[in-house]
């Protein structure tokens, strides 16, 4: 049940993260939007929670942040329909999908998967679990990012292309959604550099006065 999800990132199998989800961001990196979700994965070693640092690897120089809207699986769900998908989620959590964008593009031009760039320890830094009852999806959540005090991503999460209960349907009709699982929404526009002794502060504000905060040093 959700309280078992308080722990969720020692239970979980799967981090499965969305692309392009926003069609700022697909258009920042020349990319089109995409007519059905783009799906990849993150093993669960690239979780990271505060006080611990993003480490970017030594030969790695253009790592950019990604703040996302987390879901958290509660119930195993297979092939669900839309109007069903609500019912699997457990809760939420903010989330960092770190890609180093240099690696990413070098793959992308090669048609090769994106994994090494954004699947490195530390790569998905992650929140506290937030009980589905903190948040309506039918509300639209705020998500935010600052590097060293300066915001650089804003967005809200009605402006995602595939909603969450798009995503869920979709996923969920080729892979099995399990307790525990997180999926990555995508990120809004304004991604970016981030350099060894930076410090990324983000965060999502809502309604019922959800405020939630986080922050890591990059080393
Ligand atoms: O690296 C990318 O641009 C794809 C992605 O993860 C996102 O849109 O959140
Ligand atoms: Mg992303």
């Amino acid at each position: 049940m959700a309280d078992s999800l308080k722990n969720f990132r020692s239970i979980c199998k799967k981090i499965i993260a969305v692309g392009r989800n926003y069609s700022e961001h697909a258009s920042e990196l020349g990319n089109t939007v995409p007519t059905k979700p783009i799906i990849f994965m993150k093993p669960t070693t690239a979780f990271v929670t505060e006080p611990n640092d993003i480490r970017i690897p030594a030969d790695w120089d253009e790592l950019h942040h990604e703040v996302e809207f987390g879901v958290i699986i509660d119930k195993q769900c297979q092939n669900v329909s839309k109007e069903e998908a609500e019912a699997s989620i457990g809760g939420y959590c903010l989330a960092l999908d770190m890609t180093e964008r240099n690696l990413q593009n070098e793959l992308k031009d090669q048609g090769l998967p994106w994994l090494l760039s954004k699947g490195f320890d530390t790569s998905c830094p992650c929140g506290d679990f937030i009980p589905k009852e903190k948040i309506s999806l039918s509300s639209s959540v705020n998500l935010w990012l600052n590097v060293n005090g300066n915001r650089k991503q804003s967005g809200h999460t009605r402006d995602m292309i595939f909603s969450v209960p798009d995503l869920i349907a979709y996923i969920s009709k080729y892979i099995t959604l399990e307790h525990g699982d997180l999926i990555l929404t995508g990120t809004p526009a304004g991604v970016g550099p981030v350099r060894r002794g930076d410090l990324i502060e983000a965060g999502m504000e809502g309604e019922h006065d959800l405020k939630y905060l986080m922050k890591f040093n990059v080393a």
